[in-house]
């Protein structure tokens, strides 16, 4: 295997681009109490010569997959100045995007994507209650036509397409690689195989996000949740560390945690696709954003992210041909790889993947929805802990809230 480049981008001062504000890190939080300790992984080290430090390399991914599903990223490619060049574009984004293409580029969730642009009044096209966070998403439609595209961003289009093709292309890929070899299949099994293809994101999606500090009524109907506790549908999500610390993670001790800001690492997330073809090996990363600590209360939090997405006529089940899953079996321990057991085991076909992401979009609901967010309505309470319980394709979904 050939050494993997450095990224590359076009140049930030070619002709014609304005002048964009850069982006300064807010602090981060003194705040110590009640933060995860992930594993890291270095993936500059897939390239060394020596092929021990390949496999420990390989055996510190199995682990760090099978303890948390949420890995830091370090040495991948992109330099902190290449990184903080993007937050400085998506808050060049949200200081000059236009009323008209906010209404024009309006996001519609029925379609069971985030496409377009999110208003900040929650999860749904037409406005609900305040939430404070904004979104762009470009999916294929947008990479295909830039119609879609705010007008505003166009002329750094080439710096943002570039970035999200060395993020799947590059990154994505040799972390795909690692745990194809976690799995002892081929190293671009899941590459080929699994990982959808065609876009800068493939079937998936970038996002700039920015979450603006909310009012006490939007705090209080949410009890402080910004997003529910999920699980991502696709192969990984490759999130970028930032200094607002909100993403938490569900702990093995059934707690939530917040992750800790390491600059400039990516923060991997393993989605439900993965889960179910490792056969429950590896574990789809439960997690939710909620209110930062409170030195960091008033502050602007933005967040990049790039979902990746599977194939979506892929009917998701265990690869057959895995040695690791021939010799220890599969994991049903937990989580939504179990759940899709329970209907192959029923002689029930799965839902597709493209099925399974488009019915979670299309109903997902808000955190300061009073009427749902209730035990009886979407929660129950199960061993002592309040959970939130749905149900798609006969698929159980239960969640920690
Ligand atoms: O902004 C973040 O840190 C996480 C967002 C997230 O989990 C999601 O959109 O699926
Ligand atoms: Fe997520």
């Amino acid at each position: 295997m050939t050494a993997a480049l450095p990224f590359n981008p076009p140049s930030p001062d070619a002709p014609g681009k304005p002048s964009v504000r850069t982006w300064i890190p807010p602090a981060a939080t003194q705040e110590k109490h009640n933060f995860a300790e992930l594993h890291s992984i270095d993936l500059s080290l897939l390239d060394s010569p020596d092929p021990k430090v390949q496999q420990a390399l390989v055996e510190k991914v199995k682990e760090a997959i099978r303890d948390d599903g949420f890995i830091f990223l370090e040495n991948y490619g992109i330099s902190l100045e290449q990184l903080h060049r993007q937050f400085s574009l998506a808050q060049y984004l949200y200081d000059n995007i236009t009323e008209e293409d906010k209404q024009r580029l309006l996001f519609d969730p029925d379609t069971g994507m985030w496409s377009g642009y999110k208003h900040p009044y929650g999860f749904k096209r037409q406005r609900g209650p305040a939430d404070g966070i904004e979104q762009f998403n470009w999916y294929p439609r947008e990479w295909n036509n830039y119609n879609y595209i705010p007008e505003c961003i166009l002329p750094f289009m080439d710096e943002i397409k570039a970035f999200c093709e060395y993020l799947t292309t590059s990154v994505n890929r040799r972390l795909l690689t690692l745990f194809s070899r976690v799995l002892e299949l081929e190293d671009d099994y899941l590459w080929k195989h699994v990982q959808s293809h065609g876009t800068p994101t493939g079937e998936g999606y970038f996002r700039h996000a920015l979450f603006r500090p909310v009012q006490k009524t939007t705090e209080a109907a949410s009890k402080g949740l910004r997003m529910h506790g999920h699980t991502d549908f696709g192969t990984t999500t490759q999130l970028f560390s930032v200094p607002i610390s909100c993403l938490q993670i569900w702990g093995r001790d059934e707690a939530w945690h917040y992750v800790p800001y390491k600059p400039g690492a990516l923060v991997i997330n393993i989605g439900e696709t993965l889960e179910i073809v490792s056969g429950g090996h590896f574990k789809a990363t439960r997690h939710r954003v909620y209110k930062p600590p409170a030195d960091q209360a008033h502050e602007e939090r933005l967040s990049l992210v790039l979902f990746n997405s599977s194939v979506g006529d892929l009917r998701m089940a265990p690869v057959a041909s895995s040695p690791l899953i021939q010799r220890e079996g599969c994991i049903e321990e937990q989580g939504v790889y179990k759940e899709f057991r329970r209907l192959m085991d029923a002689g029930v076909p799965v839902p597709t993947n493209k099925q399974w992401r488009e019915i979670q979009i299309a109903e997902a609901t808000d955190p300061t929805d009073t009427v749902r967010n209730r035990i009886g309505a979407d929660q129950v309470v199960l061993g002592g802990k309040l959970m939130q319980q749905r149900e798609y394709f006969g698929v159980k979904v239960l969640l920690p809230v």
